[in-house]
C-alpha cells in the first residue's frame, strides 16, 4: 500500500463506459443521485450486518445516515454516508474497474450500439448497472473519500473522467464514504438542465427516486421564520416507510390506506390490499391495491397506469403497464425485487424472464383474491364489479382456454330471477329447472326494456330464468365461451326455443296458412329472410328474431356504433297465431289474396317489430302516417 498520491489509468472498458456517460446520454441524468444514494444505503446495510458479529465496528458512530450537502458558490454536491467505506485496495478494485462478470458482453454491445441513439445507450446501461459512473453524467470532477472501519487512514480517489484517476491516502476522521461532485455547468443555475444547486430540486429528486430508502437522507434547508429571518434547519428528505418490506401481520389496515392514498394519489381508500413476499427462485415483495373507483379514462386506449418497480426500496420505474394483463389494468401497486437493476429500461423489461414469472404469479394471486372476495364478501365484490366488471369481461373476450376458465366464475349478470341483484353462472346453473339444458339470455337496454320484450313472454310464462345482457360486450363474451359446465348459452332472441308442448299445433297451423306467410314474406323480401308463426309469443302480435348462428341484431348495433360494418343480422319475422291481428290478416288474404292492403300491413308489422328491437322504421314518416290513418279508421 502506498500513501503517496499516484495517477492510475482506468481499464479500457471503464473509460469507454465513462465516455458513454459523459457524451452519449442526454436523458434521465437525474438518476445519478438515486444511484449514489443506493450505494450509500448498501454500504450502511453492509456495516450494519457486520456489526451483528463485531460490535466494535460501529464505535460512536451508530446512527446510520446519508447526508446531502450543497456548496452553491463552488457548485459542489456532496453525498456522504457512514457505511462500510472502502480500503485502498477496495477502491482500486471497485471504482477503477468494472468488476461485473458481464463487462465483456457489455462492451461488445456497447460497440454495436455506440453509434445509435441516446435512449438505446441508456437501455444498455440498464442491463449492466454502472451506478457510480453515472455521476459523470452531471459532474466534470468526482472526488471520493472513504474509510473502512478499523482503518487508520482514509483514501481519496479523484477523476475528471479523462482516462485517469488519482488515488492517495488521506486523513478521514469518520468511517464511511463522501462523494463530491463538481457539477457541470449545465446542471447549475447558469445551465439549461435541472439546477442541482437548488435544494428544492434535490429534495424533489430524493422524494421521487429514493423516498423509501431505509436510512434517513438528511440535508440542511433554509427557511424564513415569522420575523423574516432565514434560519437553518436539518430536514429528513425521505419517508423511509417501505411498508411492503414489513411483515403484513404487523400492519394495520389504516397504514395501508394511508400509504395507498399518499403514494398513488387517490382520495378514496383502496377496496382491497394484496401484500405478499416471495422467497423462491425469484425474490420479491409486492404490494397491490384494488382501487374503489375506476379512473374516468380507464377504458380509453391510452390509459397507462401500471405498477411501480423498486429495487431494494429504490424507485426504479413508474407506470409499468406490461406487467399485468390488460384486463387487470386497474390494479395499482408496486413490486420490489433485489433482482431488478436500478436502470432497468422498459425495453429490457419486456424480455425479463424473472419479471415474466412475477407477472404470472401476480395475475394468479389477484384472481384468487377476487374469487375469495366474491365468495366471502359479496357486497364488496359488487362494488368491485360495478367499477371493473367490464374489464373482467374484456379479459374473457380476449383470452381463451385455461385463462378464460379462471375468469368465467368471476362474471356477474343481472337476471330475471335476481330481482335487481346479480348472479354468477354457477348460481344460475344451480337454480336451473329440471330438464333445462341451456342457459337463456337476452340482450337489451335495461331491465324494463327486456322484461317487456315480446320474446320473453313464453319464458316468463314457464318461469325460466333469463340472464340479462345490458353491456355491449356481453354477447361477445358469451360467443367466446359458448358454454358453461356443458350448458350452451341460448339467446331468447334467436332461432327456435323448442319449449312449448303446443309447438306441434303451431306447426300444423303453419301448414294451413303457408300461402299467407309466403305472401307476407314476399312483401318483405328485401327485409326478412323468413316469416313464420311464433311459438314464443303469448300476447304480443309480432317480433323479430335472428337465426341460430351468425350476427345477432344487438351485435349488429354494437358493430355499427364502432363503425365496423359486418353486414346485417338475419331477421325472421314471427307472428303470433293467437293474436287478433293474425285473424285479420287471414281474412284479408282469403278475400283479396296478396292485395295492396296486405302489403301495407306486412310493412306495418315489420316496422312495429323493428321498433321493439330498437331500430327506427326505414321510412318513419310513412310509418307514422299509416298509424294515424289506422287510428282515424278505428275511432
Ligand atoms: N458509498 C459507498 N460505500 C462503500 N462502497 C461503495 C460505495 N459506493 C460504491 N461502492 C463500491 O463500489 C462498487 C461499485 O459501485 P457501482 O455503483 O459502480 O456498482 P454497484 O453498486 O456494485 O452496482 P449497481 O449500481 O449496478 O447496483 C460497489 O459494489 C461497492 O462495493
Amino acid at each position: 500500500m502506498t500513501a503517496k498520491k499516484v495517477e492510475k489509468k482506468f481499464q479500457t472498458e471503464t473509460q469507454k463506459m465513462l465516455d458513454l456517460m459523459i457524451n452519449s446520454i442526454y436523458t434521465n441524468q437525474e438518476i445519478f443521485l438515486r444511484e449514489l444514494i443506493a450505494n450509500a444505503s448498501d454500504a450502511i446495510g453492509k456495516v450494519k450486518f457486520q456489526s451483528l458479529t463485531d460490535s466494535d465496528i460501529l464505535g460512536e458512530d451508530s446512527d446510520f445516515e446519508i447526508w446531502l450537502d450543497l456548496d452553491e458558490v463552488n457548485n459542489v454536491l456532496t453525498i456522504e454516508d457512514n457505511g462500510v467505506g472502502m480500503t485502498y485496495d477496495e477502491v482500486v478494485e471497485n471504482i477503477g474497474t468494472i468488476a461485473q462478470s458481464g463487462s465483456q458482453e457489455f462492451l461488445q454491445k456497447l460497440q454495436e450500439k455506440q453509434a445509435q441513439a441516446k435512449d438505446n445507450a441508456l437501455d444498455l446501461i440498464g442491463q449492466f448497472g454502472v451506478g457510480f459512473y453515472s455521476s459523470f453524467m452531471v459532474a466534470d470532477k468526482v472526488t471520493l473519500i472513504t474509510r473502512a472501519p478499523k482503518q487508520d487512514t482514509g483514501v481519496k480517489w479523484e477523476s475528471i473522467g479523462d482516462g485517469t484517476y488519482t488515488i492517495e491516502e488521506v486523513d478521514k476522521p469518520k468511517r464511511g464514504t463522501t462523494i463530491k461532485l463538481k457539477l457541470r455547468e449545465e446542471f447549475t443555475s447558469d445551465g439549461d438542465e435541472i439546477d442541482l444547486t437548488n435544494r428544492q430540486n434535490i429534495k424533489q429528486l430524493v422524494k421521487k427516486h429514493s423516498n423509501y430508502v431505509e436510512y434517513p437522507i438528511k440535508m440542511k434547508v433554509y427557511e424564513e421564520n415569522n420575523e423574516g429571518e432565514v434560519i437553518e434547519k436539518i430536514e429528513t428528505l425521505n419517508d423511509m416507510k417501505p411498508l411492503w418490506i414489513k411483515n403484513k401481520e404487523n400492519i394495520e389496515i389504516e397504514k395501508y390506506n394511508e400509504f395507498y392514498k399518499e403514494v398513488f394519489n387517490d382520495w378514496t381508500e383502496p377496496l382491497e390490499v394484496i401484500h405478499s413476499k416471495v422467497e423462491g427462485l425469484v425474490k420479491y415483495s409486492t404490494l397491490l391495491f384494488i382501487p374503489q373507483q375506476a379512473p374516468s379514462n380507464i377504458y380509453s386506449e391510452d390509459f397507462d397506469l401500471g405498477l411501480r418497480l423498486y429495487s431494494k426500496n429504490n424507485f426504479v420505474m413508474d407506470n409499468c403497464s406490461k406487467i399485468l394483463p390488460d384486463y387487470l389494468r386497474f390494479i395499482r401497486g408496486l413490486i420490489d425485487s433485489p433482482d431488478f437493476t436500478l436502470n432497468l429500461s422498459r425495453q429490457v423489461l419486456q424480455d425479463d424472464k424473472q419479471l415474466k414469472i412475477i407477472s404470472k404469479t401476480l395475475e394468479k394471486k389477484i384472481l384468487k383474491q377476487l374469487k375469495s372476495m366474491l365468495a366471502d364478501n359479496r357486497e364488496q365484490y359488487k362494488e368491485f364489479w360495478s367499477e371493473f366488471g367490464q374489464l373482467i369481461k374484456s379479459g374473457v373476450d380476449m383470452t381463451h382456454g385455461k385463462k378464460q376458465d379462471k375468469l368465467v366464475d368471476l362474471l356477474l349478470f343481472p337476471s330475471s330471477y335476481a330481482d335487481g341483484e346479480m348472479t354468477t353462472l354457477a348460481e344460475y346453473v344451480e337454480r336451473m329447472k329440471e330438464g333445462q339444458d341451456v342457459i337463456y339470455y337476452i340482450t337489451g337496454e335495461d331491465e324494463i326494456t327486456v322484461e317487456n320484450m315480446p320474446q320473453m313472454e313464453l319464458l316468463q310464462e314457464k318461469d325460466l330464468e333469463v340472464l340479462y345482457f345490458f353491456d355491449e360486450i356481453d354477447e361477445f363474451v358469451i360467443n367466446k365461451l359458448r358454454e358453461y359446465n356443458d350448458m350452451e348459452f341460448k339467446s331468447v332472441l334467436r332461432g327456435d326455443l323448442d319449449l312449448d308442448e303446443a309447438d306441434e299445433d303451431v306447426e300444423a297451423e303453419e301448414d294451413e296458412v303457408e300461402e299467407l306467410l309466403e305472401a307476407v314474406e314476399e312483401n318483405l323480401a328485401d327485409k326478412v329472410s323468413e316469416v313464420r308463426l311464433s311459438k314464443r309469443l303469448k300476447s304480443s302480435a309480432v317480433c323479430l328474431v335472428s337465426g341460430d348462428v351468425g350476427l345477432s341484431m344487438s351485435m349488429e348495433k354494437v358493430l355499427e356504433k364502432m363503425n365496423q360494418n359486418m353486414g346485417q343480422a338475419q331477421r325472421i319475422l314471427e307472428i303470433n297465431p293467437q293474436h287478433e291481428v293474425f285473424s285479420k290478416l287471414k281474412d284479408i288474404y282469403l278475400t283479396e289474396g296478396n292485395s295492396d292492403q296486405l302489403a301495407e300491413y306486412s310493412e306495418l308489422l315489420y316496422s312495429l317489430a323493428s321498433l321493439v328491437e330498437g331500430f327506427t322504421p326505414d321510412d318513419p314518416v310513412t310509418f307514422s302516417n299509416k298509424i294515424t290513418d289506422l287510428m282515424v279508421e278505428a275511432i
